[in-house]
Formats: C-alpha cells, sequence, structure tokens
C-alpha cells in the first residue's frame, strides 16, 4: 500500500479477504451471506439480498441456495440489470432465477427490476418501484467488478455516470450504457446501494485485482467508478478476492 493517509478505500482494500481459489471464495461469501440474513430475519422478520449479474456470483448463487435458510422470509433483487426480456440469456433475472431461486430458494421473493417495452425513465420508476418493496436497509448486497473498473451497471465514460453517482439523487435506478454492448442496462445509484448494512465486493483473478489497486491508489471516481463504493463510511465492504 502507497504511503500518505489512509482513506476508506485503502482500508477496505487491505482488509480485502483472500482465497486460495474461485471456488473457495465462493463458499466462503455464500456462508458469510446466509449469516447476514439469518440474523436480519431472526432481527427484524425478514431480510433483502440484492445481487450482481455476470459470471462470478454463480458458484456463490449455487452454493447459497443449498443453505438452511428461511428463504419465504428473504425478498432478493439485483444491483443491475440489462433491460432485455427475462428469456435472453443477458438477462440477469434469468440468471438469478436458474442459479439461485431454485430447490429450497425458490421460496424467496424476487423483485425484477426492468419492465420490457417502457422507455427509459418509466423503466428506472419501475426499477425503483420493485427496490421499494424489499425491506430496507437491506440486509446484504454482493457487486461484481469489471476489469475496467465499473461495478453493478456503473460504466466509465458513460454520460450517465454522474446521475448514477450523485450523492443528492433520490433516485433509486438509472438507464446506463455498458461500452459496446447491444443492450442498455439499469443500475441501482450509488446511493441506494450504500442504503445497506452489509456490502461484499466479490472479484476473482489478477486483473481485476490490479484494477481495484488502480481504483483505490488513483481516486478517479469517474474512471474507476468502483472507487465510489470503497471510498465512503456509510456502510462497510467487504472484498472477496482470489487470483
Ligand atoms: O450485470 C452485470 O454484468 C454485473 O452486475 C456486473 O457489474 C458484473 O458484476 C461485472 O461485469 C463482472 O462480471 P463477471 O462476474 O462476469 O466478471
Amino acid at each position: 500500500m502507497g504511503i500518505g493517509r489512509a482513506t476508506p478505500a485503502t482500508q477496505t482494500l487491505e482488509a480485502a479477504q483472500r482465497f486460495a481459489s474461485p471456488a473457495q471464495t465462493a463458499g466462503a461469501l455464500a456462508q458469510r451471506v446466509s449469516e447476514v440474513i439469518r440474523y436480519g430475519v431472526k432481527a427484524r422478520g425478514r431480510a433483502s439480498l440484492l445481487v450482481p449479474g455476470g459470471r462470478t456470483p454463480i458458484p456463490v448463487f449455487e452454493r447459497l441456495r443449498t443453505l438452511a435458510l428461511p428463504w419465504d422470509q428473504v425478498y432478493v433483487s439485483l444491483t443491475d440489470e440489462r433491460r432485455v426480456p427475462e428469456d435472453d440469456e443477458a438477462s440477469n433475472a434469468r440468471l438469478v432465477r436458474t442459479h439461485l431461486l431454485q430447490e429450497d430458494a425458490a421460496r424467496a421473493h424476487f423483485y425484477p427490476l426492468h419492465r420490457e417495452g417502457v422507455g427509459e425513465r418509466a423503466d428506472e420508476a419501475a426499477c425503483g418501484a420493485a427496490l421499494g418493496l424489499l425491506p430496507r436497509p437491506f440486509d446484504a448486497v454482493i457487486l461484481g467488478m469489471g476489469s475496467d473498473g465499473h461495478t453493478a451497471s456503473m460504466f466509465p465514460d458513460d454520460p450517465a455516470l454522474s446521475r448514477a453517482l450523485d450523492t443528492a439523487t433520490d433516485s433509486r435506478c438509472v438507464a446506463t450504457q455498458a461500452p459496446d454492448a447491444p443492450y442498455a442496462r439499469l443500475t441501482l445509484t450509488l446511493n441506494t446501494l450504500l442504503q445497506s448494512r452489509w456490502i461484499a465486493l466479490h472479484i476473482t483473478g489478477a486483473a481485476k485485482w490490479a484494477t481495484l489497486r488502480k481504483a483505490v491508489d488513483g481516486g478517479d471516481t469517474h474512471r474507476f467508478p468502483v472507487h465510489a463504493l470503497l471510498n465512503q463510511r456509510h456502510v462497510p465492504v467487504h472484498v472477496y478476492y482470489s487470483p
């Protein structure tokens, strides 16, 4: 770690939990999420879980669904979504239904974010309304990160990024665009993601670690949106990493 004043981001990076393999990371993260959820249900009668899309979380979903949880008291939604029909390969709702909401976990309450066939503003409103149905603060949030430093669907150089990162916004969701992608996205705003009790950032591979270090050392949130997630003191962020 470079010399200089410790920031929340540098402290979070220093506290990262490193595992020997992606499988061990997924197992440890699934176990911890189950504990957070179990505690939330015990304390408040129900618990909410927000999960990302992508490939990295799949082993976490497949492990988590095997753990004994009061799934009918668990409320699940997404940190972001692709604006495609649910039967589209790219849909995160499809990913969650396929890999997480199976077996006993199928009893959980699931709130997709995207409404097909509406414009951006209406879709943002539908996304916000869906999230309004979950217990908040959210009990557990899992986020991934791209090797470009995006998290959720907050992408560098996206014109909508300022809206998503605006600390004064009441919006829960913003329509965004990944570079060179055939579909648009919806992302939870930073403000909404931080209305949580516990956040995990789950990354695998040396390239993503290098990006995370660059994001923390450089401190440029518009170049590395993930920096905004780490450089705050509202919610603890737990980095789960393996090479
Ligand atoms: O909808 C998505 O794609 C995710 O929410 C996104 O933010 C993801 O976490 C990163 O792109 C990493 O994706 P991988 O896990 O596939 O590397």
